[in-house]
Protein backbone atom coordinates (compact mmCIF):
# COMPACT_ATOMS: atom_id res chain seq x y z
CA UNK A 1 0.00 0.00 0.00
CA UNK A 2 1.45 3.81 -0.83
CA UNK A 3 1.97 6.04 1.74
CA UNK A 4 0.30 9.55 0.76
CA UNK A 5 0.91 12.26 2.63
CA UNK A 6 -1.76 15.45 2.53
CA UNK A 7 -2.34 18.32 3.59
CA UNK A 8 -5.26 17.96 6.60
CA UNK A 9 -6.32 17.80 9.24
CA UNK A 10 -8.96 15.65 8.03
CA UNK A 11 -11.73 17.10 6.64
CA UNK A 12 -9.77 19.48 4.38
CA UNK A 13 -10.50 19.85 0.70
CA UNK A 14 -6.80 18.03 -0.01
CA UNK A 15 -8.16 14.90 1.95
CA UNK A 16 -10.74 14.35 -0.77
CA UNK A 17 -8.32 15.01 -3.58
CA UNK A 18 -6.25 12.67 -2.29
CA UNK A 19 -8.70 9.99 -2.05
CA UNK A 20 -9.83 10.89 -5.51
CA UNK A 21 -6.23 10.36 -6.74
CA UNK A 22 -5.02 7.61 -4.65
CA UNK A 23 -8.09 5.24 -3.64
CA UNK A 24 -7.41 2.69 -0.98
CA UNK A 25 -3.71 3.56 0.15
CA UNK A 26 -2.65 4.76 3.06
CA UNK A 27 -3.62 8.01 4.00
CA UNK A 28 -1.83 10.05 6.72
CA UNK A 29 -2.45 14.12 7.34
CA UNK A 30 -0.11 16.79 7.80
CA UNK A 31 -0.27 20.26 9.05
CA UNK A 32 1.00 22.17 6.63
CA UNK A 33 1.95 21.70 2.69
CA UNK A 34 5.37 22.51 3.67
CA UNK A 35 5.44 19.32 6.23
CA UNK A 36 3.41 16.91 3.85
CA UNK A 37 5.88 17.73 0.89
CA UNK A 38 9.06 16.76 3.88
CA UNK A 39 7.52 13.77 4.37
CA UNK A 40 8.13 12.86 0.88
CA UNK A 41 11.50 14.29 0.61
CA UNK A 42 12.26 12.13 3.81
CA UNK A 43 11.21 9.02 2.49
CA UNK A 44 8.34 8.70 5.51
CA UNK A 45 5.93 9.14 2.58
CA UNK A 46 5.74 7.79 -0.97
CA UNK A 47 3.45 11.21 -2.34
CA UNK A 48 1.92 13.84 -1.05
CA UNK A 49 -1.29 15.61 -2.15
CA UNK A 50 -1.41 19.71 -2.33
CA UNK A 51 -3.50 22.12 -3.50
CA UNK A 52 -1.56 24.26 -6.49
CA UNK A 53 -4.15 26.77 -7.84
CA UNK A 54 -7.92 27.87 -7.48
CA UNK A 55 -10.24 29.25 -9.99
CA UNK A 56 -10.69 32.45 -7.98
CA UNK A 57 -8.01 33.07 -5.74
CA UNK A 58 -5.42 31.89 -7.84
CA UNK A 59 -2.17 29.84 -7.01
CA UNK A 60 -1.20 28.18 -3.30
CA UNK A 61 1.93 30.74 -3.03
CA UNK A 62 3.01 27.75 -0.20
CA UNK A 63 2.74 25.44 -2.47
CA UNK A 64 4.94 27.28 -5.11
CA UNK A 65 7.62 27.67 -2.60
CA UNK A 66 7.24 24.43 -1.02
CA UNK A 67 8.28 22.86 -4.77
CA UNK A 68 10.97 25.02 -6.06
CA UNK A 69 13.28 25.32 -2.89
CA UNK A 70 14.50 21.82 -1.08
CA UNK A 71 15.29 18.30 -2.66
CA UNK A 72 13.30 18.15 -6.17
CA UNK A 73 9.94 16.75 -6.29
CA UNK A 74 7.57 16.24 -9.08
CA UNK A 75 4.15 15.85 -9.79
CA UNK A 76 2.82 12.89 -11.25
CA UNK A 77 -1.13 12.91 -10.99
CA UNK A 78 -3.68 16.01 -10.84
CA UNK A 79 -7.41 16.98 -9.92
CA UNK A 80 -9.73 18.93 -10.30
CA UNK A 81 -12.41 19.58 -7.17
CA UNK A 82 -15.83 21.74 -7.09
CA UNK A 83 -15.22 24.35 -4.39
CA UNK A 84 -18.29 25.51 -1.97
CA UNK A 85 -18.26 25.29 1.08
CA UNK A 86 -20.15 24.82 4.82
CA UNK A 87 -19.80 27.74 8.06
CA UNK A 88 -20.01 25.17 10.89
CA UNK A 89 -20.54 26.48 14.56
CA UNK A 90 -20.82 24.68 18.17
CA UNK A 91 -24.10 23.20 18.27
CA UNK A 92 -26.40 25.73 20.12
CA UNK A 93 -24.12 28.37 20.47
CA UNK A 94 -24.76 31.73 19.97
CA UNK A 95 -23.40 34.98 18.56
CA UNK A 96 -20.72 34.45 15.49
CA UNK A 97 -18.00 37.44 16.31
CA UNK A 98 -14.92 35.50 14.78
CA UNK A 99 -15.32 33.24 11.35
CA UNK A 100 -11.87 31.04 10.49
CA UNK A 101 -10.74 29.81 7.88
CA UNK A 102 -7.60 29.08 5.24
CA UNK A 103 -7.13 32.35 3.51
CA UNK A 104 -7.81 30.89 0.21
CA UNK A 105 -11.57 30.03 1.38
CA UNK A 106 -11.71 33.39 3.54
CA UNK A 107 -11.23 34.75 0.30
CA UNK A 108 -13.79 32.98 -1.65
CA UNK A 109 -16.55 33.28 0.77
CA UNK A 110 -15.88 37.56 1.33
CA UNK A 111 -18.91 39.03 -0.14
CA UNK A 112 -21.10 35.90 1.69
CA UNK A 113 -19.38 37.29 5.25
CA UNK A 114 -20.15 40.99 4.75
CA UNK A 115 -23.52 40.32 3.90
CA UNK A 116 -24.40 37.20 6.32
CA UNK A 117 -22.08 37.90 9.31
CA UNK A 118 -21.33 41.36 9.18
CA UNK A 119 -20.27 41.56 12.85
CA UNK A 120 -17.82 38.38 12.44
CA UNK A 121 -14.31 39.19 12.39
CA UNK A 122 -12.33 36.65 9.45
CA UNK A 123 -9.36 35.05 11.17
CA UNK A 124 -6.91 32.89 9.27
CA UNK A 125 -6.31 29.60 9.71
CA UNK A 126 -3.85 26.56 8.54
CA UNK A 127 -6.50 25.31 6.42
CA UNK A 128 -10.29 24.61 6.05
CA UNK A 129 -10.10 21.97 8.39
CA UNK A 130 -7.72 23.60 11.06
CA UNK A 131 -10.23 25.70 11.61
CA UNK A 132 -13.17 23.27 12.32
CA UNK A 133 -10.84 22.06 14.86
CA UNK A 134 -10.40 25.64 16.44
CA UNK A 135 -14.34 25.64 16.56
CA UNK A 136 -14.29 22.60 18.38
CA UNK A 137 -12.28 23.97 20.80
CA UNK A 138 -13.61 27.41 21.43
CA UNK A 139 -11.16 29.40 19.65
CA UNK A 140 -13.51 30.35 16.87
CA UNK A 141 -17.32 30.70 16.60
CA UNK A 142 -17.53 29.75 13.08
CA UNK A 143 -15.39 27.89 10.43
CA UNK A 144 -15.54 27.94 6.56
CA UNK A 145 -14.99 24.45 5.06
CA UNK A 146 -15.68 21.72 3.15
CA UNK A 147 -18.80 20.30 3.26
CA UNK A 148 -16.98 16.57 4.22
CA UNK A 149 -15.75 18.09 7.47
CA UNK A 150 -19.17 17.86 9.26
CA UNK A 151 -18.60 14.07 9.36
CA UNK A 152 -15.56 14.54 11.28
CA UNK A 153 -16.05 16.85 13.84
CA UNK A 154 -19.19 17.18 15.78
CA UNK A 155 -20.57 20.62 14.84
CA UNK A 156 -23.56 22.26 13.00
CA UNK A 157 -24.39 23.71 9.65
CA UNK A 158 -25.15 27.39 10.07
CA UNK A 159 -25.02 27.77 5.79
CA UNK A 160 -24.12 25.46 2.73
CA UNK A 161 -23.04 25.80 -0.45
CA UNK A 162 -21.40 28.54 0.34
CA UNK A 163 -19.53 30.40 -2.33
CA UNK A 164 -18.82 33.77 -4.12
CA UNK A 165 -18.05 32.92 -7.53
CA UNK A 166 -20.25 29.73 -8.44
CA UNK A 167 -18.66 27.03 -9.95
CA UNK A 168 -15.04 27.37 -8.20
CA UNK A 169 -12.60 24.57 -9.00
CA UNK A 170 -9.14 23.95 -7.24
CA UNK A 171 -6.53 21.88 -8.82
CA UNK A 172 -4.38 19.88 -6.59
CA UNK A 173 -0.95 18.00 -7.63
CA UNK A 174 -0.15 14.41 -6.37
CA UNK A 175 3.71 14.92 -6.34
CA UNK A 176 6.84 12.15 -5.51
CA UNK A 177 10.56 11.90 -5.73
CA UNK A 178 11.73 12.21 -9.25
CA UNK A 179 11.31 8.68 -10.35
CA UNK A 180 9.88 7.52 -13.74
CA UNK A 181 7.73 9.93 -15.45
CA UNK A 182 3.90 8.97 -16.44
CA UNK A 183 3.55 8.34 -19.80
CA UNK A 184 1.91 10.97 -22.59
CA UNK A 185 -1.59 10.80 -23.18
CA UNK A 186 -2.29 13.81 -25.96
CA UNK A 187 -3.57 16.04 -22.96
CA UNK A 188 -1.06 16.53 -20.07
CA UNK A 189 0.62 19.24 -18.65
CA UNK A 190 4.31 19.84 -17.67
CA UNK A 191 5.21 22.38 -14.90
CA UNK A 192 9.03 23.81 -14.79
CA UNK A 193 10.47 27.17 -12.57
CA UNK A 194 12.87 29.34 -14.88
CA UNK A 195 15.59 31.40 -12.11
CA UNK A 196 15.90 33.84 -14.97
CA UNK A 197 18.56 36.48 -14.33
CA UNK A 198 17.65 39.92 -13.56
CA UNK A 199 17.87 41.63 -17.16
CA UNK A 200 16.31 43.83 -20.02
CA UNK A 201 13.75 41.30 -21.78
CA UNK A 202 14.38 37.86 -20.14
CA UNK A 203 11.09 36.69 -19.36
CA UNK A 204 10.26 37.78 -23.08
CA UNK A 205 12.73 35.77 -24.24
CA UNK A 206 11.76 32.55 -22.10
CA UNK A 207 8.26 33.07 -23.60
CA UNK A 208 9.38 33.70 -26.75
CA UNK A 209 10.89 29.85 -26.38
CA UNK A 210 7.57 28.49 -26.07
CA UNK A 211 5.13 30.69 -28.43
CA UNK A 212 7.98 30.02 -31.51
CA UNK A 213 6.92 25.99 -31.33
CA UNK A 214 3.74 26.80 -30.61
CA UNK A 215 3.31 25.54 -27.16
CA UNK A 216 0.45 26.50 -25.06
CA UNK A 217 1.35 28.45 -21.43
CA UNK A 218 -1.91 26.89 -18.94
CA UNK A 219 -0.47 29.12 -15.99
CA UNK A 220 2.46 31.73 -15.28
CA UNK A 221 2.71 33.25 -11.46
CA UNK A 222 6.20 34.90 -10.17
CA UNK A 223 7.41 34.16 -7.11
CA UNK A 224 10.32 36.40 -5.15
CA UNK A 225 13.49 33.93 -4.53
CA UNK A 226 13.56 35.51 -1.25
CA UNK A 227 17.46 35.50 -1.36
CA UNK A 228 17.55 39.26 -3.55
CA UNK A 229 15.12 42.12 -3.06
CA UNK A 230 13.57 42.44 -6.46
CA UNK A 231 14.44 38.48 -7.82
CA UNK A 232 11.85 36.70 -9.12
CA UNK A 233 11.38 32.87 -9.95
CA UNK A 234 8.84 32.06 -12.63
CA UNK A 235 6.69 29.50 -12.08
CA UNK A 236 5.41 28.02 -15.87
CA UNK A 237 2.60 25.39 -17.04
CA UNK A 238 1.88 24.56 -20.56
CA UNK A 239 0.41 22.35 -22.64
CA UNK A 240 2.40 18.91 -23.05
CA UNK A 241 5.11 16.52 -22.20
CA UNK A 242 8.60 16.43 -21.79
CA UNK A 243 8.83 12.68 -23.93
CA UNK A 244 7.35 14.80 -26.50
CA UNK A 245 9.83 15.69 -29.51
CA UNK A 246 8.58 19.46 -29.82
CA UNK A 247 8.56 19.87 -25.94
CA UNK A 248 11.94 18.17 -25.67
CA UNK A 249 12.95 21.16 -28.11
CA UNK A 250 11.28 23.94 -26.32
CA UNK A 251 12.91 22.23 -22.95
CA UNK A 252 16.56 22.25 -24.20
CA UNK A 253 16.21 25.67 -25.44
CA UNK A 254 14.71 27.00 -21.98
CA UNK A 255 17.76 25.24 -20.28
CA UNK A 256 20.13 27.00 -22.12
CA UNK A 257 18.71 30.13 -21.23
CA UNK A 258 18.36 29.73 -17.35
CA UNK A 259 18.74 27.68 -14.48
CA UNK A 260 15.90 25.47 -14.88
CA UNK A 261 13.73 22.98 -12.32
CA UNK A 262 11.47 20.19 -13.82
CA UNK A 263 8.48 20.16 -11.81
CA UNK A 264 6.60 16.82 -13.74
CA UNK A 265 4.52 16.00 -16.94
CA UNK A 266 1.60 14.57 -16.22
CA UNK A 267 -2.25 13.84 -17.53
CA UNK A 268 -4.42 16.66 -17.01
CA UNK A 269 -7.54 16.22 -15.22
CA UNK A 270 -9.77 18.58 -17.54
CA UNK A 271 -8.62 16.07 -20.19
CA UNK A 272 -8.31 18.57 -22.96
CA UNK A 273 -5.45 17.87 -25.62
CA UNK A 274 -2.65 19.98 -26.45
CA UNK A 275 -2.99 22.53 -28.92
CA UNK A 276 -1.03 21.79 -32.09
CA UNK A 277 -0.18 25.11 -34.49
CA UNK A 278 0.33 24.30 -38.01
CA UNK A 279 3.97 22.68 -38.46
CA UNK A 280 4.66 22.39 -34.46
CA UNK A 281 3.11 19.04 -34.33
CA UNK A 282 6.19 15.98 -33.38
CA UNK A 283 5.90 14.84 -36.93
CA UNK A 284 7.42 18.24 -38.00
CA UNK A 285 9.84 18.17 -35.14
CA UNK A 286 10.72 14.29 -36.07
CA UNK A 287 11.07 15.04 -39.82
CA UNK A 288 13.21 17.89 -39.45
CA UNK A 289 15.67 16.33 -37.22
CA UNK A 290 15.34 13.47 -39.82
CA UNK A 291 16.40 15.82 -42.74
CA UNK A 292 19.49 17.52 -40.55
CA UNK A 293 20.82 13.83 -39.68
CA UNK A 294 20.51 13.12 -43.74
CA UNK A 295 22.72 16.29 -44.15
CA UNK A 296 24.96 15.10 -41.94
CA UNK A 297 25.33 12.18 -43.25
CA UNK A 298 25.77 13.20 -46.90
CA UNK A 299 22.88 12.19 -47.74
CA UNK A 300 20.71 14.83 -48.13
CA UNK A 301 20.84 19.08 -48.81
O1 LIG B 1 -7.97 24.01 3.61
C1 LIG B 1 -8.34 23.16 2.79
O2 LIG B 1 -9.35 22.47 2.92
C2 LIG B 1 -7.52 22.93 1.59
O3 LIG B 1 -7.51 21.86 1.09
C3 LIG B 1 -6.76 24.12 1.04
C4 LIG B 1 -7.53 24.95 0.02
C5 LIG B 1 -6.51 25.90 -0.73
O4 LIG B 1 -5.34 25.92 -0.43
O5 LIG B 1 -6.97 26.63 -1.67
C6 LIG B 1 -8.12 24.08 -0.99
C7 LIG B 1 -9.28 24.37 -1.59
C8 LIG B 1 -10.06 25.59 -1.29
O6 LIG B 1 -9.82 26.48 -2.38
C9 LIG B 1 -9.63 26.23 -0.02
C10 LIG B 1 -8.52 25.83 0.65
Amino acid sequence: MLRIAYFGPQGTFTEQAARALAPGEDLTPYETVRLALQAVRDGAADAACVPIENSVEGVVPTTLDGLSDGDPLVATAETILPIHFSVLKRPGSGEIRTVASHPHALAQVREWLETNLPDATPVASSSTAAAAVGVVEGDFDAAVSAPVAIEHYPLEELATGVADVRDAQTRFLMVRRPGELPAPTGADRTSIVAAAVNRTGTLSDLLVELAGRGINLTRIDARPTRSNFGEYRFFIDFEGHVAEPRIIDAMTALRRRCHLRFLGSHPRADEVAATIEEGAGNQDFLDAQAWVDAVLKGEGA
